[in-house]
């Protein structure tokens, strides 16, 4: 990979045109057909290759050097992506085709100058990544404009401000940067004693320095999910469809992802709320015509069969890293396919699961040991994404897991997770025998839960010790949890489950082997504690023991069926 290297395409060519390519050319060419990835953190890393897998050239910009995507990308940049001259400068530099934002901290109005002055096409829109890159923006559009239900909310540009408005909100309620993601500079107040410390953490905490916060009332949901709705070119009519994939349950620890998993069951009306909710965001993000192209994550809080929109991404989700285990077509894989106008697939072909792993030490070049150990939990794979600085509460790698039902895949995603453990740099020491003890074979697949993985992981992923679980008094949503009144039909909440490729896994199940959907998420119970395994840190035993919030005494909120 070459780095700030110059680009083979001149930018005395023709200005693309706007929509999907008749043809795909020769990276490194002139005729190469070049993204712009803006954005280059995990996320990125995996779009860009996807995009590299069909022949693409990749331009990865990000704030940082050596960001995850930027050590697979053709090219890197790095530039201050809130600074609109620079971004100008370096869209000008490449002149790609498509610009395909990654992250919320872009300087939107050149984007939508590059729109205009039809430089490239900004993916989904110009006006949609706008829209979404400021929670004003998106929560207008969706309540003023679509009607749609969400949280009650107000803006504050002052501690003042907020005070009247927290108080008109009424507590608890949850406060947030208008730019900013990942849960930072997020809190929840439960009181007016709340307020001025949410006001300073929202200024000092989010993505981007500024003062305008959202007021949202706190949803007492049963549950969260993420509904990846795809929209791209249906190959027999020309037509831009929007292709829902299935649900994706995921826990939350102070406002970021720790788990998730896929399908999380929901019952038949709360499923075409949402599958109605996301078609209607995601079709107003485009301009009626071919442009909207792409993955839209759909963030969604139920409550019974009620269905509340919390907020949308105009692109791939980290929730949605667990598509990499369990549908044919990552989510990574679709948003490149939807943005070159090729058909996508959503079939899920298996139950899966992913686990974050925190760096818990704040260093850069940081390593990680028991990666060997990790993998030998049956259908596991990692992701190290590579990034060059650690933080204790940075995302540095994710385990996904596959198997028969979704809580036995939580189980093993959630225990390679906490054997990985981030240590401080150093050479690798090869050593002479190599291999831990063997793992015990896998029980052979059968149909259904299986005696001994049906119950709960056994330990979490949470958050590193000294970072605060979710607040007092916040519900915990029962991940996994079948949803469905009683006695109703749980029908597959997405595209049936495909066949596992015949000869492919050596798993228990076998070549070519039937994997069904397993009946719905048990509840998760506190599990006991874990003894520390074999080479695991005491750290690493401590936080399975009390990182998960089915551990604290938090008190829940009411769940249908209890
Ligand atoms: N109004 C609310 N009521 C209840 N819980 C909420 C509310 N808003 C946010 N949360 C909780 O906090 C999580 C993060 O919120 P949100 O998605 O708005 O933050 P974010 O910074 O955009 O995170 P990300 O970038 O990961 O989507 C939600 O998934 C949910 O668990
Ligand atoms: N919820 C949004 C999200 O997950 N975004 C992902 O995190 C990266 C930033 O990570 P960093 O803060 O560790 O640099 C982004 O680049 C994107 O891949
Ligand atoms: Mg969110």
């Amino acid at each position: 990979m070459t780095s700030n290297s110059e680009s083979a395409t001149s930018a005395d060519q023709p200005a693309p045109t706007i929509g999907p390519p008749d043809v795909i050319g020769t990276p490194l060419s002139p005729t190469a057909t070049k993204v712009m990835v803006l954005g280059a953190g995990e996320l990125g890393k995996e779009v860009v290759i996807a995009f590299q897998r069909l022949g693409v050239e990749v331009v990865a910009v990000d704030r940082y050097a050596n960001a995850p995507g930027q050590q697979v990308a053709h090219h890197a940049e790095v530039i201050d992506m809130t600074d609109p001259e620079a971004l100008l400068a370096v869209i000008d530099k490449h002149r790609p085709a498509y610009v395909v934002p990654e992250i919320e901290a872009i300087a939107t109005e050149a984007l939508v100058d590059v729109a205009e002055r039809g430089l490239a096409e900004v993916i989904p829109t110009a006006s949609a990544v706008v829209a979404t890159m400021n929670r004003e923006g998106i929560r207008r559009l969706a309540d003023e404009e679509l009607g749609l239900p969400t949280s009650p909310y107000l803006f504050a540009d002052t501690l003042e401000e907020l005070t009247v408005a927290a108080r008109q909100i009424g507590f608890p309620c949850v406060v947030k940067p208008v730019m900013s993601s990942s849960g930072k500079g997020q809190s929840v107040l439960r009181g007016p004693d709340d307020v001025a410390s949410a006001w300073e953490t929202a200024n000092t905490g989010g993505r981007v320095q500024g003062n305008r916060v959202i007021v949202e009332g706190f949803i007492e949901f049963d549950y969260e999910i993420t509904l990846l709705t795809v929209r791209a070119i249906d190959p027999r009519t020309g037509l831009l469809t929007s292709h829902f994939c299935a649900p994706i349950g995921h826990r939350q620890i102070n406002g970021d992802y720790v788990e998730s998993w896929q399908p999380h069951e929901m019952s038949p009306d709360a499923h075409a709320s949402a599958t109605s909710i996301a078609a209607r965001i995601a079709t107003a993000l485009g301009d009626g015509k071919l442009a909207g192209r792409g993955v839209f994550g759909v963030e969604l809080f139920v409550q019974g069969d009620d269905v509340y929109f919390s907020e949308v991404s105009p692109r791939p989700h980290d929730t949605g890293l667990v598509t990499m285990a369990t549908q044919r077509l990552s989510e990574f894989e679709m948003h490149a396919r939807a943005i070159l106008g090729l058909p996508v697939d959503v079939t899920l072909a298996s139950p899966g699961a992913s686990a974050v792993i925190y760096g818990q030490l704040d260093q850069p070049a940081i390593g990680f040991e028991n990666v060997a150990a990790a993998l030998a939990v049956p259908e596991t794979d990692i992701r190290l994404f590579g990034k060059p600085e650690s933080f204790h509460r940075r995302r540095m790698g994710v385990v996904t897991a596959t198997a028969d039902d979704v809580p036995a895949a939580r189980e093993r995603a959630v225990r390679a997770a906490s054997l990985v453990l981030p240590v401080p740099g150093r050479a690798a020491v090869r050593k002479a025998t190599v291999l831990p003890p063997p793992a015990p074979p896998a029980p052979p697949r059968r149909p259904g839960p299986q005696p001994g993985h049906a119950g709960p992981p056994p330990g979490p992923v949470g958050p590193p010790p000294g970072v605060a679980g979710p607040p007092p008094g916040r519900p915990v949503p029962p991940p996994g949890r079948p949803v469905p009144p009683p006695g109703r039909p749980v029908p597959p909440p997405g595209p049936r489950p495909a066949p596992r490729p015949a000869g492919g896994s050596a798993g228990p199940g076998g070549p070519g082997g039937q994997r069904p959907i397993a009946p719905p998420g048990a509840p998760r119970p506190a599990g006991p504690p874990r003894p520390a395994a074999p080479g695991q840190s005491p750290v690493m035993a401590s936080l399975v023991k009390t990182g998960d919030p089915a551990d604290e005494p938090a008190p829940r909120s009411p769940v249908a069926g209890e």
